[in-house]
């Protein structure tokens, strides 16, 4: 991308859903300042907006009058060229505004906007509206409140209404610039001033202070000198000198003490790593791994690996080696994990590696914390950053190694808001900007990713056995039985089927651990009506609601609407409403009343809200405060702790029901990785499913732990079936309030893409399916259509996103609250 930026005027990308950039005059004053990356304040329409200066020329035929930038925000820019480069190629890949990737390539919180604020006029004349009347007693009570804030509170009140009150003088509306939200944190520091710095003239004054409290002010801060603190924080030095703060006012204004302002980093990791661990030999196949990647790692060569190895066959090892090679060249390294509130221990095992070098971003974290660390990265004070997908635009320079660990998982594709990108496939691209490694590091690799290893795309790299825990025999896989629950009674609404029960009795009696696997929330998925077969559903969603037993509701897991359990049918009136199927909260009834005195954690959405709840829980499981964890796909992931020799899933076929092409791979993905949390140290692992479909072949390749007959398996069917990898899909949902119109406006998309399509020489390459309603047709009272887009073959793929991109850009401008999305490589089809 050349520099091709004239002084006087820059392109701007806004975090607006727009394809174009603007263009803006640079005023004189500031035509040294901007620089391609620099934030900006600019105006658009009646805002100012916070934007990005990109490297692109100007459009050759420009309006007369062009508005000009307002204000520089960056000295130095915020965005490399790099990162630049890269947020353009996501930008025309995923089909979306270039200034809605650089977004999310910057820390929230940072943007400069302008707010419309409505402020009290005259009084009302005459008589008016109820509605007009409460929006003035709003505005009354709260003057200054923005018009969004208004909207919330009194629900739609038209745009049309405020107008005409702003017109009649009964309301004032002002655009003012909201500061942004974060800040550099400072805290104030005391030392004193140059002609107190010694010894003999801190005596002296001593002497000459005549208030007690001065003096002890003084002395305190001569105590912390001598322990080492020459300036310490206001707070500490008056808690020391137990004086109050105008004392110490009173010594500045007598120029015995200066004031300084030191920036505080906020972090949210603990000041001390963990100690070092000791060295561990490598076992064959990891030392054949690491020299492969070793060898690209050493030429500086831009190559992409999948590692697929078994659970616990060492794969985090072969991360730490590979960054201790880039370390030693200078060069420097992002760890994408799923779900970092998950993977505490993955942290640790870093830091323990790399100590304060690691620097740790998630989206737990406060918007001064993610502020804080992103700008510490910016100027290289940390060469090591572990995150979820977002961390894949972290501001690194001189990148040698992106490790996706887990890169089947889910989480790794952004889906609300835009850009729906894929982390993994990002990864990949940003390695190939910086000629460097990139590790995919997986038991069950995607799909995607095991074509791309087979095809020479990738290097494939395997290790199928277990790592040596230190000193012993290696730890061998765990052996997976399936309980079949056709022929297997269960007591009335106890989930658990004797054999597990067993099994379970069995460690507890051993002092070992449990992990069960329940992936459903709540008590029970369904209520229903024994006598007329009602069953309550989402008044805002085509969905059933969830009963939760704790608090006693009906709950919907899409828009979160809750409401009371009902005691009769409102029906038919008949007291018989049953909770059908299981949720994590009935397991863990049935576990109290099995086994009283077992000491249970239960993990999931509910139980995890707070901060830290995830860490607690997992610490709590760690130090043997547990004997079991019970909970949704959370307890499936990274975890490693050697005392579990169990673990069950109470309903293996939850996942298999799912209309989605990727049922079965995302299955056997979430089984294989949870059975690998059991017997990874001394002690050997089982792994028990309760099943009603063990003839299914997920649960055939996963008694065998064979991961690639099935993928190959699967990949067969997928080429027959034209699904991914081998072809390319989009999604273009349209969704809004009224199901016709929704309808309507999906189907004039598809012709359009069509009719565009016909319009290009020799173009009939992608398949246009639908309009359909979507899977949950009605979502958070929205009506959504779906319009699938497929590229057959690869080779013809490149031709979708431009055609796209056209359609888009000449599709009328929708109705308000009418909502057109794309997402390219969808994760699912719902
Ligand atoms: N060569 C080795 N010698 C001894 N212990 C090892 C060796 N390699 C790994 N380990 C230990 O074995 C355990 C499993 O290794 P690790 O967590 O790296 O595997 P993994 O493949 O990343 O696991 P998973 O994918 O299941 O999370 C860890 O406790 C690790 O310290
Ligand atoms: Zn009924
Ligand atoms: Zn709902």
């Amino acid at each position: 991308m050349a520099m091709t930026m004239s002084p006087d005027m820059v392109q701007v990308a806004l975090p607006l859903p727009l394809m174009q950039c603007f263009t803006y005059r640079v005023p004189p004053a500031w035509q040294d300042a901007v620089q391609p990356g620099c934030r900006v304040l600019v105006p658009f329409g009646r805002r100012h907006l916070t934007g990005v200066v990109v490297p692109e020329a100007p459009p050759a035929s420009l309006p007369d009058s062009l508005k000009p930038i307002l204000d520089v925000l960056d000295d130095e820019p915020a965005l490399t060229e790099e990162l630049l480069q890269l947020t353009r190629w996501m930008a025309d890949y995923y089909v979306c505004s270039w200034g809605e990737v650089i977004r999310a390539a910057l820390p929230p919180g940072l943007e400069i906007e302008s707010r419309r604020r409505l402020y009290p006029g005259q009084p009302p004349a005459e008589p008016l509206s109820e509605r007009a009347a409460a929006v003035l007693r709003l505005v009354a009570a709260h003057p200054g409140i923005t018009i969004r804030r208004l909207r919330q509170e009194l629900g739609s009140t038209p745009y049309g209404l405020l107008h005409r009150l702003v017109r009649a003088g009964l309301l004032r509306l002002e655009e003012a610039l909201e500061a942004p939200r974060v800040q550099i944190k400072k805290e104030r520091h005391v030392r004193f001033a140059p002609a107190y710095r010694t010894p003999a003239a801190q005596e002296q004054l001593l002497h000459r202070l005549r208030g007690a409290r001065q003096r002890a002010l003084v002395a305190a801060l001569q105590a912390l000198q001598l322990e080492g603190v020459t300036e310490p924080p206001r707070a500490t030095l008056l808690a020391r000198a137990g004086a109050p703060p105008a004392t110490l006012r009173r010594l500045v204004e007598q120029g015995i003490l200066e004031l300084v302002d030191k920036e505080v980093i906020r972090s949210p990791l603990e000041a001390e790593p963990p100690p070092a661990p000791s060295p561990i030999t490598f076992h064959p196949e990891q030392q054949a791994a690491l020299d492969r990647i070793a060898e690209a790692i050493d030429a500086r060569r831009f190559e992409t690996f999948l590692l697929h190895g078994v659970t616990g066959s060492g794969k985090t090892e072969v991360y730490i080696a590979a960054l201790k090679r880039v370390r030693r060249q200078g060069r420097t390294g992002i760890i994408l994990v799923p779900e970092i509130a998950l993977t505490p221990q993955t942290v640790q095992r870093f830091r323990a590696h790399f100590g304060d070098e690691v620097a740790v971003l998630h989206s737990r974290m406060s918007e001064g914390e993610r502020y804080d660390t992103w700008r510490q990265l910016r100027t290289g004070r940390y060469p090591i950053v572990i995150g979820p997908r977002s961390a894949v635009l972290a501001p690194l320079e001189n990148l040698g190694l992106i490790v996706v660990d887990e890169e089947h998982e889910r989480s790794y594709k952004q889906f609300d808001p835009a850009p729906r990108y894929h982390a993994r496939d990002v990864a990949v691209y940003r390695a190939y900007l910086n000629n460097a490694v990139c590790v995919l590091g997986s038991a069950t690799p995607s799909l995607e990713s095991y074509l791309n290893a087979r095809r020479g795309k990738y290097t494939l790299l395997e290790m199928q056995r277990r790592a040596p825990t230190v000193g012993r025999t290696p730890a061998r896989l765990p052996q997976v039985r399936l309980i079949d629950l056709r022929h297997t009674r269960l007591a009335n609404g106890n989930p658990l089927a004797p054999p597990l029960v067993r099994a379970i009795a069995h460690r507890l009696e051993r002092g070992e651990q449990v992990i069960l696997l329940q992936n459903r929330r709540g008590f029970a998925p369904v209520l229903e009506c024994t006598a007329c077969g009602w069953s309550p559903h989402c008044p805002h969603c085509s969905v059933t609601l969830t009963y939760h037993k704790v608090p006693h509701q009906l709950r919907c897991h899409y828009c979160g609407y809750a409401t009371r359990h009902p005691n009769t049918c409102p029906q038919c009136s008949a007291a018989t409403l049953e909770p059908l199927g299981t949720g994590t909260q009935r397991v863990e009834e049935a576990l109290q009343t099995l086994f009283p005195e077992a000491r249970v954690l239960r993990m999931d959405l509910d139980t995890t809200r707070g901060r830290r709840a995830h860490h607690h829980l997992l610490s709590r499981f760690a130090r043997g405060e547990a004997d079991i964890l019970l909970g949704t796909q959370m307890v499936a992931k990274g975890l490693d702790f050697p005392r579990v020799t169990l673990v069950g899933v109470v309903n293996a076929d939850t996942g298999l029901l799912l209309p989605d092409f990727r049922a079965d791979e995302h299955t056997f993905q979430l089984l294989m990785q949870v059975a690998g949390r059991a017997g990874r140290a001394d002690r050997p692992g089982e792994v028990l499913l309760q099943t009603r479909n063990p003839d299914h072949r997920v649960f055939r390749y996963l008694l065998r732990h064979d991961y690639v007959a099935l993928a190959l398996e699967l990949l067969a069917e997928r080429q027959q079936l034209g699904y991914p990898p081998y072809t390319r899909l989009a999604v273009v949902e349209c969704s809004g309030p009224e199901e016709t119109r929704v309808q309507e406006l999906a189907r004039s998309w598809a012709e359009r893409f069509h009719h565009l399509q016909q319009q290009t020489p020799g173009g009939h390459l992608i398949e246009v399916l639908g309009p359909t309603p979507a899977l949950h047709e009605r979502l958070k009272g929205r009506y959504r259509y779906h319009v699938l887009l497929k590229a057959p073959r690869r080779s013809d793929a490149p031709a979708l996103q431009p055609l796209l991109r056209r359609t888009l850009e000449s599709f009328p401008s929708l109705p308000r609250s009418y909502r057109l999305t794309l997402d390219i490589d969808p994760a699912g089809l719902s």
